[in-house]
């Protein structure tokens, strides 16, 4: 057992052998300072009772996507936040630099060491617990960690032998067998190449033979077996920054051997993780804050004080940088970048572009392309488009969609528009990613594409956007998705949705989850905004531009992500506490908040941390004196009180609470409080129980889970799909049926529409123009 659960366990002993008054006695000292100072300032503007927009929601759902970490310094730590010495690990107080002592890549200057949270607790992949079995290494803190930047970037920055960290966690596991529930246990989360020490000098392959068995096999771009490593500069990323940022516009000599199919190489010899590892690095990603405004104009700015950490001006986020993005060749790189997708599609994530989709109900395969004979991943004989999941064009780009003019939205990604493909007047919806930043790194840029560009290629689920094709069209890059029709927030904001509806949206952002971390993806911006709805009923998750892969096929090995990535109100709390996370939990928890914004139609809170006052009382009254203490919690022992004993709630204050839509169940009836006590149990406004007295009693056992300060101890997605509401929700739903694809409805609700010049963010905010004008 690590001496961290020891340390945890022998608190709690003490907490419970302790007498009430005791308990309450330090509870007062102990949570006082964090409850009453809410309580005064709380002007509980969070969950207030009103079955109307709350001007917060709006205001609040300043909902910004801040990608690749934003500095430490513009993210500052929660003030009373202490970050306690483990076993001497790091410490961290109120002191003026907020953190760790120890030097971090993105400390500016300042000596900063945030830890790692799987060097506090032990975590893992999914599908590999089994207790007792394997040896298990957490992260290990600092650079010993591997970490994740944004998108597919996978790099083991050390190799280290675990830290004691890390040590710690697996005779956690070892002695005690007791793993949390939500987890499994990982091999390590360090990738390391498996060493060779020779070679079998029948497996050598002369030069010769191998340019004579390439050229023989040139046209079949899956069978070459020469073996070889990926250069770096045929790595996705590279081809994409030799693509798109090439600034002078010359020629630049591949260093791919052009009689060498690399994509048939690589292939078969490139493990996935090999591939991100060469090219990513492994430091915190560089300081950046991506997301624009984009609903409602300057209600989606980002919150508090975090607007001066913004380093990219809006202005620039659609502009054409013709002399900065002259593109080299592009015939020449398109090819490359074909060659790699083709790969590319055979490896990626699931190790085969036919990995039967999991479908929306979760067992039926549901691609949703409209002629499902069509096999996705194909490349045009069109040098525009890199990829297609339909027949390969032959015209290009602009002769094939006709612009309709509309916006659909835009953000930190780039601007989506509606086009009709002038064969069959279908809509689509077009991302023209945005061009670099000029302070953006250019790794950092290319990887947020490579992301986006890979998933949209390689994911097939119902509740997934389909990509149909990448083309690179007049100095711009363009994903070319299937169309919905609704904004899920466009639709919360209707305020039309029935209590059923809402849980079929739930359950369907759910099931996608499900599929994306069955694929070792975690999503990290999982928001409202993120979630588009068809004329059907079907939501679909969009946005993979912060997606972060935690698992690569056949690994037991965790890829911690890294950096505060998504968005202020749907963050979970160890994001903005430690440098490196599971992401799995991370999108658990956003979820819930999706949930809790869909029935209170307002967010819980604007930001995780203690500085903000409702976020401070959902933390206060636990017998803790500090978040990270919370956050780094493991799961209780049988002998443990149960996590929410205390959640309870009252008339009055679920009166004050929002008025869920009309067929919702009643919020649990409860005691009234009592007292006004902040550190009083039975007070509905402090702890957990003050989100959860404001949702239907039947959804507060789950959402409690899912917004589990700990992320050891939150559910996960299939503790969530387990869960007996869950499994009850009368899901709408995608089957195929031979070639035809048929969609089944729930029978107890339809799904809410909205006139189309408000369905989408662009619209909303249009109106709101209007509106203010
Ligand atoms: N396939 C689609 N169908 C309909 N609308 C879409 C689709 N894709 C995107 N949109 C609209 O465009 C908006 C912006 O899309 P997206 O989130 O992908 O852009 P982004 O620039 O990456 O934004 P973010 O700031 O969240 O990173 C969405 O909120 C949605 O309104």
């Amino acid at each position: 057992m690590s001496s961290l659960t020891k340390l945890l366990q022998e608190k709690r002993k003490n907490e419970s052998t302790s007498s009430v008054g005791a308990v309450q006695s330090r509870s007062s000292q102990v949570a006082n300072p964090i409850a009453e100072e809410a309580e005064k300032s709380e002007t509980d503007n969070a969950l207030l009772g009103q079955s109307q927009f709350s001007s917060s929601f709006v205001t609040a759902n300043s909902a910004h996507t801040a990608t690749f970490g934003e500095s430490f310094r513009d993210r500052e730590r929660p003030a009373p936040l202490t970050i306690e010495t483990r076993g001497g690990q790091f410490r961290s107080g109120p002191s003026p630099s907020g953190l760790t002592p120890g030097s971090h890549p993105n400390s500016h200057g300042r000596s900063k060491n945030i830890p790692s949270l799987s060097s506090n607790i032990p975590y893992s992949v999914p599908n590999s617990n089994a207790p007792g079995a394997g040896g298990v290494g957490t992260g290990s803190s600092g650079s010993n960690s591997t970490t994740i930047g944004n998108g597919f970037g996978a790099t083991a920055s050390g190799f280290g032998a675990g830290s004691s960290a890390s040590s710690a966690s697996s005779s956690y596991l070892e002695s005690s067998g007791l793993m949390p529930h939500n987890v499994a246990a990982i091999d390590s989360n360090v990738i390391a190449s498996p060493k060779v020490n020779n070679v079998d000098p029948r497996f050598v392959i002369s030069k010769q033979k191998f340019q004579k068995v390439s050229q023989d096999n040139a046209s079949n771009l899956y069978s070459n077996t020469a073996s070889g490593s990926l250069p770096r500069s045929s790595s996705l990323s590279s081809q994409l920054g030799n693509l798109f940022l090439n600034k002078n516009g010359k020629e630049v000599s591949s260093n791919v051997n052009p009689s060498v199919p690399t994509h048939a190489s690589q292939s078969r010899d490139i493990p996935n993780n090999s591939v991100s590892s060469a090219t990513y690095g492994s430091s915190i990603p560089k300081p950046m804050r991506a997301r624009q405004s984009s609903f409602y104009g300057s209600s989606r700015q980002p919150s508090g004080s975090y607007q001066d950490s913004f380093i990219g001006s809006p202005s620039s986020l659609h502009e054409h940088q013709p002399n900065q993005y002259m593109p080299r060749s592009r015939h020449s790189s398109i090819a490359d970048l074909k060659r790699f997708f083709k790969k590319g599609q055979a490896q990626q994530l699931s190790g085969s572009p036919s990995t039967p989709p999991v479908s929306a109900g979760g067992n039926i395969s549901s691609h949703t392309s409209n002629n499902s004979s069509l096999e996705p991943g194909s490349y045009s004989s069109n040098g525009d488009t890199i990829y297609t999941s339909t027949v390969s064009p032959t015209l290009p780009y602009s002769k094939r969609y006709a612009k309709t003019g509309e916006n659909l939205g835009a953000g930190a990604g780039g601007s989506v528009k509606l086009v009709r493909r002038v064969q069959d007047s279908k809509v689509f919806a077009v991302k023209e990613f945005r061009t670099k930043f000029e302070h953006e790194n250019k790794r950092d840029y290319v990887k947020k594409i490579t992301s986006e560009y890979c998933i949209g290629t390689t994911l097939r689920h119902a509740n997934i956007i389909e990509t149909v094709e990448i083309v690179y069209d007049n100095n711009r890059i363009l994903q070319v998705m299937e169309y919905c029709d609704y904004d899920l927030f466009a639709i919360v904001m209707s305020n039309k949705m029935s209590y059923e509806e809402i849980c079929c949206c739930f359950k369907q952002i759910l099931t996608g989850i499900s599929y994306l971390h069955s694929m070792g993806l975690a999503h990290r911006d999982l928001k409202l905004d993120n979630c588009v709805i068809n004329k059907d009923g079907i939501v679909k998750l969009i946005d993979f531009g912060a997606a972060a892969v935690f698992s690569y096929p056949f690994s037991k090995t965790l890829v911690e992500s890294s950096g505060i990535v998504g968005s202020d109100p749907y963050l979970a709390p160890e994001v903005c506490i430690f440098s490196k996370y599971d992401p799995r939990p991370v999108d658990i928890w956003s979820a819930a908040i999706i949930f809790a914004c869909m029935i209170l139609k307002k967010f819980p809170w604007k930001i995780p941390k203690l500085k903000d006052n409702s976020f401070k009382l959902f933390c206060s009254g636990r017998n803790c004196d500090s978040l990270s203490a919370l956050v780094v919690r493991t799961p209780q022992q049988p002998s443990d009180p149960p996590a929410y004993e205390n959640v309870v709630s009252s008339e009055e204050n679920s009166s004050k609470a929002a008025t869920p839509p009309a067929s919702a169940p009643e919020p649990s009836p409860s005691p009234a409080p009592a007292s006004n006590n902040p550190v009083d149990p039975g007070n509905p406004n402090i702890g957990p129980q003050r989100l959860l007295h404001s949702l239907p009693e039947e959804s507060q056992h789950i959402i409690g889970r899912m917004v589990d300060l700990a992320p050891a101890c939150r559910a996960s997605i299939d503790d969530i799909m387990r869960d007996s509401w869950i499994e009850s929700i009368d899901m709408c739903d995608v089957v195929e049926e031979g070639f035809n694809i048929k969609i089944i409805q729930g029978a107890n609700h339809k799904h809410t529409q909205v006139d189309q010049s408000e369905a989408h963010i662009a619209g909303l905010e249009k109106k709101k123009k209007k509106q203010n004008r």
